[in-house]
């Protein structure tokens, strides 16, 4: 039995005594065995994993038809089982879980600039979360967050790259597990290119609450983008000065002169920063499935191909989540995209398919995969996105309709007390600074909107800020031939559900496309 494991399981386990083997410990392999327990209580059901933790979702609620929200906890395998009697859970060896996320908190705790690459989830959440520490973002792109956003949104939350962060909504829901506290602490740059490169499954939403993302610098958010750009090579601080290299600077006056690893960018400039962080995607596990040669995968994104009951090219094999592609004919409004909400509608059908088939039964493709929709949060705005978001797709002939909102939000900085910026819409704050206690009221919100400062005395706040250029929703939709296709939603819009249904009826939209953001229009009575 491996360390940690669970007592009934003997590391001469048979597996052919289980009905039902699911490989890996991450969203889809967990939540398609805890659909697979309730579906078929008589029958044995075998996890395997490569971590003692794994992957649950909790907190599951749909927001539309097709829009769901979930929280994801590490738990202790062996819960799996106390919850589920008919499950068995087994991981193979014990793996450095949390290991990395452990190690980047180290390291950042010590480090005044980091420079991060790559411009999808992870880097974006990063960027908004770090403070304390300078970020260089080198992306490939020629705006931020592309793997999920237009240029236009972008440019939406650009200024809050410079802003400092909003406090946080409340404690931490959730419990953390650490396997293991003794990380290493790697300074060097030799140490830093063998970081150890431990196998799990790819994070859940919120992964980064209850990290501490601050580095040593009194600074809040300072980002720095480099667009268009990829890392030629690495540097250390001897082939930098032997080549005679001049590095970039980011400021006038630089605050150290040499830093412990460098890096080379495509456009020729060289950036030296203590630690780079690489965010550039998911590799799933699959090659020892495929590397005998009998599943079929996909050329193009290397997926192993499974079919509308994500059936695989072998007989009784399965596949759901990042490891496989959906090699169906699609509806036109949803795609595959490697996140943790298809990851759980991957693994809850295969689960229904695998019983289907096994009573041979004949079951279609869930609801959920006939429209993309994925719901999440960036730079602390909830972001929808639904259908072809992004025209994805769809040719040069679609048409754009693009709503954006001026927000009015005020920040406040309590003079010498706190250093952080407290956050007010549309109203300031006045009050007294009482010891550890601030008195706060808010004492307008019909306010000219310009910046304003506020000087009452020593205790009192001192000044009050507006921040014109901070936007309150960002909303796009795509149409094509009169009918919606996809749509992308900032801030609290409230038009999911709407833009859900008028995608999946196709209603021919052309005569109302003019007021479809009229703001002064309630469209969601208007379709009713
Ligand atoms: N809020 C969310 O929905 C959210 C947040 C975090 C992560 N996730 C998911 O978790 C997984 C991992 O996140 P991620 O951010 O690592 O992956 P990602 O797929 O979101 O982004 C990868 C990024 O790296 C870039 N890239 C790839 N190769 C590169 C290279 N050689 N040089 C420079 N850039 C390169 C890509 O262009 C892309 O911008 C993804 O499936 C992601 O969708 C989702």
């Amino acid at each position: 039995m491996a360390d940690g494991g669970d007592q009934r399981v003997s590391p001469s386990c048979d597996v052919m005594s289980f009905k039902y083997i699911v490989i890996g410990g991450g969203i889809a392999g967990v939540t398609c065995a805890e659909t697979l327990s309730p579906l078929c209580p008589t029958d044995s059901i075998l996890l395997l994993t490569a971590s003692p933790l794994i992957k649950a979702v909790t907190n599951y609620r749909k927001v539309t038809r097709t829009l769901e929200q979930f929280d994801v906890e590490e738990r202790p395998m062996f819960e799996l089982g106390e919850t589920f009697p008919n499950i068995v859970v087994k991981h193979q060896k014990v793996a450095e879980l949390n290991s990395h996320t452990k190690m980047f908190q180290k390291r950042l705790k010590n480090a005044s600039r980091i420079l991060i690459i790559g411009n999808g989830g992870i880097a974006t959440e990063l960027v908004y979360e770090i403070e304390g520490c300078e970020v260089i973002w080198a992306i490939k792109d020629s705006s931020i967050t592309s793997t999920f956003i237009d240029p236009g949104a972008a440019r939406f939350f650009q200024p809050i790259l410079q802003q400092s962060k909003l406090p946080s909504e409340g404690p931490l829901k959730r419990t953390k597990y650490i396997i293991n506290d003794d990380v290493t602490d790697v300074n060097s740059f030799e140490e830093s290119a063998h970081l150890p490169d431990t196998p799990g499954s790819a994070l859940g939403p919120d992964w980064h609450e209850g990290l501490s993302m601050k580095g040593k610098k009194q600074v809040s958010h300072q980002v720095h983008v480099v667009y268009d750009v990829e890392v030629t090579c690495m540097l250390s601080p001897d082939e930098v000065k032997q080549s005679r290299l001049k590095t970039e600077m980011l400021f006038e006056k630089e605050e150290q002169d040499q830093w412990p690893v460098y890096v080379k960018l495509t456009n020729n400039n060289v950036y030296g920063c203590d630690f780079i962080v690489s965010a550039t995607g998911v590799v799933p596990n699959k090659h020892p499935f495929v590397d005998g040669g009998q599943l079929s995968t996909c050329e193009e994104d290397g997926g192993i191909n499974v079919n509308d009951k994500m059936q695989t090219s072998v007989e009784d094999i399965y596949a759901a989540g990042d490891v496989c592609h959906a090699n169906w004919v699609r509806s036109p409004f949803w795609m595959q995209m490697r996140l943790w909400s298809q990851a759980r509608q991957m693994g809850a059908h295969a689960a229904q398919c695998m019983v289907a088939d096994s009573s041979g039964e004949n079951i279609t493709l869930d609801f959920c995969f006939e429209l993309f929709a994925h719901v999440t949060k960036f730079f602390n705005y909830k972001v929808v996105l639904l259908g072809r978001f992004n025209g994805q797709g769809l040719g040069e002939d679609q048409e754009l309709l693009v709503r954006v909102s001026e927000g009015s939000q005020n920040s406040v900085k309590i003079r010498n007390n706190i250093s952080d910026w407290m956050h007010t819409n549309g109203s300031i704050l006045q009050g007294t600074w009482f010891g550890p206690v601030a008195f706060i009221i808010l004492v307008s919100d019909q306010l000219p909107s310009c910046w304003i400062h506020k000087f009452v005395d020593d205790v009192t706040f001192s000044e009050s800020l507006m921040h014109p250029e901070l936007r309150k929703e960002y909303i796009k939709v795509i149409l094509k031939n009169g009918r919606m296709h996809g749509a992308l939603m900032i801030g609290d819009t409230d038009m999911e559900e709407t833009f859900e249904n008028l995608i999946l009826n196709g209603m021919d939209l052309t005569a109302f496309k003019e007021d479809l953001l009229n703001p002064n229009i309630d469209i969601e009575d208007f379709f009713d």
